[in-house]
C-alpha cells in the first residue's frame, strides 16, 4: 500500500493540549508528529506523518493574533494533505473573556467553508464530562472545580452554550445526551435540524468514550471538529475503516542519557498537590518568588545555583502556589504581567539547566510548557507512550534531542512528577 499522506491535523491552542491530543493519535495507532509552531511543508519530521498537531501558543493572547496563527497553521495543514482537522483547546474550555475558542473555530469553519461545527471538550479519562452542555470536573461543575481560580482563563460559567455563545457571532446550540445515546444517525439529524434553523456552532454532550466514539462516528465527514483530546480517539477509525493507516507500532521512543529537572509553573489544584507531594518526600526544591522576581532580584540565577548546589539529586523548581498567593501577587502586579514574568523566568532556567547537562524536562502547566519549549528552541516532538492520562512522554527531533514530558497543571496523580522521571529515564512509569 502506497502511504497515504497526512490524514489528521491539529490545530492546538497551547504545548501541553497539543502532546495531548498527538499522544491520543498515538495511541489510537497513528504515527503522529507534534510542530512547535507552523513548521516548513518540507520539513523531514514530518515526512512520514499520519497526523500532524501544530502547537500553538494562542489560548490566551488577543482574538485575532490567535486567528490569524490558527488560519496559518490551517495553510500548513491543508497544504500537506490533511483530510480532516481538529481544533483543539482545554477539555476545561480554558478561555479569556473575549475568546478564543469561538472566534477561532468561526474563522477555520469559515475558511474551510463548513456551516456546522460541533464542540465537544469532554475527556472522560480525567473526569471532564458535558452533560445538557455543562461541563463537570469530576463530580462538580467546572465553576467549582478550582477552575474559577486559574491565574489567567479563570472559568466561571459550567454552561458551555452560554460560554461559547458570548464568544460567537453566529448562534450556539447543543446536541444533548439524549440524542447522543440514540446513535449516530441521530446525532446528525440533529446537526442537520440545528444547522436548518441556523445554529452554526454545537456543544455535544458526552459522559463517556463510548459517546465521544458515536461522535466521531456521526461527524465523519465533518472536515472541522473541536474539542479536547477525547473526541480524538475515535478519529483515527474513520480512516482505520477505509483502510488506509499504516498500522506501525507509533510510540516507540529511544532513551535520553543525561541530567533531568521539574519545572512546575502551573498553580493549578493538582500541581499545588504534586508540589507538595514532592516538599514531603524532603526532595530538594526552589521556589520562584514572584515578588523578588518582579523587584528584578536576580531569582534566575539563584534557582540556577540551586540546581548546581545538590548536582546529584533531580530538583524541582516552581512558581505554582496557592489560590489565595496567587492573587495576592496578582493584585500586586497584574495577572498577565506576571504570567509572562514567571514563564519568562521558567524559559532562562531551563537555557541554563540545558547548557549544565540537563537533558530530560518535566515540565508542568500549559503555558509555562509552551514558554520552556520555545526557550529550548524546540522545534517537534516525537510522542512516546503515555505517562498518565493526556500526558505522552516526548522526544525532541532535532539532533541533539531532550526528553519532554509536558504536562498540563491539573493532569496526573500526585506522584506524576516521580513517575514522569522514572518514564523519561526509560524505566516503567
Ligand atoms: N506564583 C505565581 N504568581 C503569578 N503567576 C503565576 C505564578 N505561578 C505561575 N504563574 C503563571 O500562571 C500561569 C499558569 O498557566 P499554565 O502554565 O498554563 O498552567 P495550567 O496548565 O495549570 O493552566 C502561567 O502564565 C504562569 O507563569
Ligand atoms: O484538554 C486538556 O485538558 C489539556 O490537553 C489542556 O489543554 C491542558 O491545558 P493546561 O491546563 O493549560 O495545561
Amino acid at each position: 500500500m502506497s502511504r497515504p499522506g497526512v490524514l489528521i491535523g491539529c490545530i492546538a491552542d497551547d504545548f501541553t493540549g497539543a502532546t495531548d491530543i498527538a499522544g491520543t493519535l498515538v495511541r489510537a495507532g497513528m504515527k503522529t508528529v507534534q510542530t512547535i509552531g507552523i513548521p516548513d511543508a518540507h520539513d523531514p519530521m514530518i515526512a512520514n506523518a499520519e497526523a500532524i498537531v501544530v502547537a500553538l501558543k494562542s489560548r490566551t493572547i488577543a482574538a485575532r493574533d490567535a486567528v490569524t496563527q490558527s488560519l496559518a497553521a490551517l495553510d500548513f495543514l491543508r497544504s500537506v494533505g490533511c483530510r480532516q482537522i481538529v481544533f483543539k483547546y482545554c477539555s476545561t474550555f480554558d478561555s479569556t473573556e473575549k475568546g478564543n475558542i469561538g472566534p477561532v473555530t468561526e474563522a477555520l469553519a469559515k475558511a474551510l467553508g463548513q456551516k456546522v461545527t460541533i464542540a465537544a471538550p469532554s475527556f472522560p479519562a480525567n473526569g471532564r464530562t458535558v452533560y445538557n452542555g455543562h461541563l463537570f470536573v469530576g463530580h462538580v461543575l467546572l465553576n467549582e472545580s478550582g477552575m474559577q481560580n486559574h491565574p489567567l482563563t479563570p472559568m466561571k460559567d459550567a454552561n458551555l452554550v452560554r460560554v461559547l455563545q458570548a464568544q460567537s457571532k453566529g448562534a450556539v446550540g447543543l446536541i444533548d445526551l439524549s440524542t447522543v445515546l440514540k446513535g449516530a444517525e441521530h446525532i446528525r439529524a440533529g446537526i442537520e435540524k440545528a444547522t436548518a434553523e441556523g445554529v452554526s456552532l454545537l456543544v455535544v454532550d458526552a459522559i463517556s468514550e463510548a459517546d465521544l466514539r458515536i461522535i466521531g462516528q456521526a461527524c465523519r465527514d465533518h472536515i472541522l471538529i473541536t474539542g479536547g483530546s477525547g473526541i480524538a480517539l475515535n478519529l483515527p477509525d474513520n480512516f482505520r475503516a477505509s483502510n488506509v493507516l499504516s498500522g506501525v507500532d507509533a510510540a516507540v521512543l529511544p532513551t535520553i542519557a543525561g541530567k533531568d529537572v521539574v519545572l512546575a509553573g502551573s498553580g493549578s489544584l493538582r500541581t499545588n498537590l504534586q508540589v507538595a507531594r514532592w516538599m514531603e518526600a524532603a526532595r530538594p526544591a526552589y521556589r520562584i518568588d514572584v515578588m523578588k522576581l518582579a523587584a528584578g532580584e536576580p531569582v534566575v540565577e539563584e534557582a540556577v545555583a540551586f540546581f548546581d548546589a545538590h548536582a546529584d539529586q533531580t530538583v524541582l523548581i516552581y512558581a505554582t502556589s496557592p489560590a489565595d498567593e496567587l492573587r495576592h501577587v496578582q493584585a500586586a502586579i497584574g495577572a498577565q504581567k506576571a504570567g509572562e514574568m514567571v514563564e519568562h523566568a521558567l524559559g532562562r532556567i531551563a537555557q541554563s539547566l540545558r547548557n549544565r547537562g540537563v537533558r530530560r524536562f518535566v515540565v508542568a502547566g500549559g503555558e509555562t510548557s509552551g514558554a520552556v519549549v520555545q526557550a529550548l528552541d524546540v522545534k517537534g516532538l516525537r510522542i512516546g507512550a503515555p505517562i498518565a492520562p493526556g500526558v505522552p512522554a516526548t522526544v525532541s527531533t532535532d539532533d541533539a534531542p531532550l526528553a519532554l514530558a509536558l504536562k498540563s497543571g491539573n493532569f496526573g496523580e500526585v506522584d506524576f512528577f516521580e513517575k514522569a522521571l522514572l518514564a523519561l529515564s526509560g524505566g516503567q512509569s
